[in-house]
């Protein structure tokens, strides 16, 4: 339980944010699969990336840290190891669905359990087109536990994605590289592309056709050296309080701007948010300084093929909108039910509360611009999900009652030091 800060002066300094979270567990996980020692710098710390850590050490890989450098001594694609007994994978869906891909082209025998979040969300769609492949995975109605059974995949995979997820996406794509198969996934919906990204650094050829990412078949890994960018998505609570914050000006260093991350610049920039984006030197993705001033905003319909860019973003967006001149409409983001909560109902509970006025709708939100939130003492809550707790914790910053968040230890899942960024800038 935290009483949230608030501010009579504005927001103003340098921000720097931990290592982006799906770049991190990639860098691990193909640093597993790897032949060598992958060093990997400024990963992010945190729990969601623990429980990747703890998964590939408990299939036999050595993982360790010195100087602000994480090391993983890859064991090649064919020489991981059944575990003893069940994996927990936390709260993570990337770490359990990437990880459930890779283990089942690699022919182990695992099961996979997670916290009580993970085991509502639907696995179904990582589990069916692995079973097309060749898998075979059992599952209780789509959810976790998932026994992962010794299998080989066919030697050529084709699948299309029918939901748009780079999980999803990743899933077959690291089975059929650990399996050895020629591999062909087509992504209609061009969701983050960090696993085609960053196979290449490994060593692994990538070949595109439109929109199908193939792989040809037998590549092996060779190990590599990563540099971790900030993580756009922990960057976007700033990018959004310096916004709506009166007197504000921040400056948000070394982001990751990759294109199919940064719906949320986008739309805020569409929205009239002052925003600077000055591209900085890099070995790995690209990254950016990102300087935001105080703006009014205006309401705008957000919706179509932008929403998997900001998919984790929405509902600082939506926090945004409420202090938008006119209406906001969010659509095509049904997506968001199956996060760690189902943050289209989450989102609107718990800004509703606040004062805000949101419709939720199946698959998004109708916001109402401008509205001043209350100003009395209220316990608001994450329900557990770390990025609704972070968002209510910017939502605070624009009223100057009493704000009590029930859930602040949620922020260790991708953001452990964003209660000390917080205060750094109030
Ligand atoms: O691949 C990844 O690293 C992620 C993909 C997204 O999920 P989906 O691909 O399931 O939409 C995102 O919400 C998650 O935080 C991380
Ligand atoms: C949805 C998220 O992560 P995951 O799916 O890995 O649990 C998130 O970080 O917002």
């Amino acid at each position: 339980m935290k009483q949230l800060p608030t501010t009579t002066t504005g927001l103003t300094g340098n921000l720097t944010v931990p290592g982006d979270k799906s770049i991190s567990h990639r860098a691990l996980m193909f640093g597993a699969m790897a032949n060598g020692t992958t060093k990997i710098a400024k990963i992010l710390h945190s729990d969601d990336v623990t429980s990747t850590i703890n998964a590939l050490k408990a299939v036999g890989v050595k993982i360790s840290e010195a100087n602000g450098i994480t090391e993983v001594v890859g064991k090649g694609v064919n020489n991981l190891n059944d575990p003893w007994g069940p994996i927990n994978m936390g709260n993570s869906g990337t770490s359990t669905r990437l990880l459930t891909g890779l283990f089942t082209g690699a022919n182990l025998a695992a099961t996979i359990v997670g916290d009580a979040s993970l085991s509502t969300r639907p696995m179904k769609r990582i589990t069916r087109p692995l079973s097309e492949i060749g898998g075979t995975i059992i599952s209780d109605d789509g959810h976790l536990p998932l026994q992962i059974k010794k299998s080989l995949l066919l030697p050529v995979i084709h699948q299309k994605l029918t939901v748009g997820s780079a999980q999803v996406k990743s899933a077959i794509l690291l089975a059929g590289l650990a399996a050895g198969a020629d591999t062909y996934v087509t992504d209609n919906f061009h969701s983050r592309n960090h696993t085609e990204q960053m196979l290449p650094k490994f060593g692994v050829e990538v070949d595109y056709k439109n929109d199908t990412i193939h792989i040809p078949a037998h590549q092996e890994l060779q190990a590599t050296e990563i540099e971790v960018p900030g993580d756009i998505s922990s960057a976007a609570y700033w990018i959004v309080a310096g916004l709506i914050t009166p007197n504000s000006e921040l400056t948000i260093k070394n982001v990751g701007i990759n294109p199919t991350r940064t719906g949320i610049i986008t739309v805020l920039k569409k929205m009239g948010g002052n925003i600077t984006i000055v591209p900085q030197e890099t070995v790995g993705e690209p990254m950016a300084d990102i300087t935001v001033k105080t703006s009014q905003l205006h309401g705008i319909k957000i919706a179509g093929q932008i929403i998997p860019s900001l998919i984790d973003e929405i509902p600082i967006i939506a926090l945004a909108a409420t202090q938008a001149d006119g209406q906001t409409v969010i659509a095509d983001a049904s997506e968001l039910r199956v996060k760690e909560t189902d943050r289209i109902k989450t989102v609107s509970d718990e800004l509703n509360k606040l004062g805000a006025k949101i419709v939720p709708t199946t698959d998004g939100f109708i916001i109402d611009g401008k509205v001043s939130l209350r100003t009395d003492k209220i316990h608001v809550s994450g329900h557990t999900d770390h990025r609704i707790a972070m968002m209510l914790s910017i939502a605070a910053l624009v009223t100057n009652g009493t704000i009590i968040l029930d859930d602040d230890e949620s922020v260790k899942i991708s953001y452990p030091t964003f209660f000390n960024n917080l205060e750094g800038i109030v």
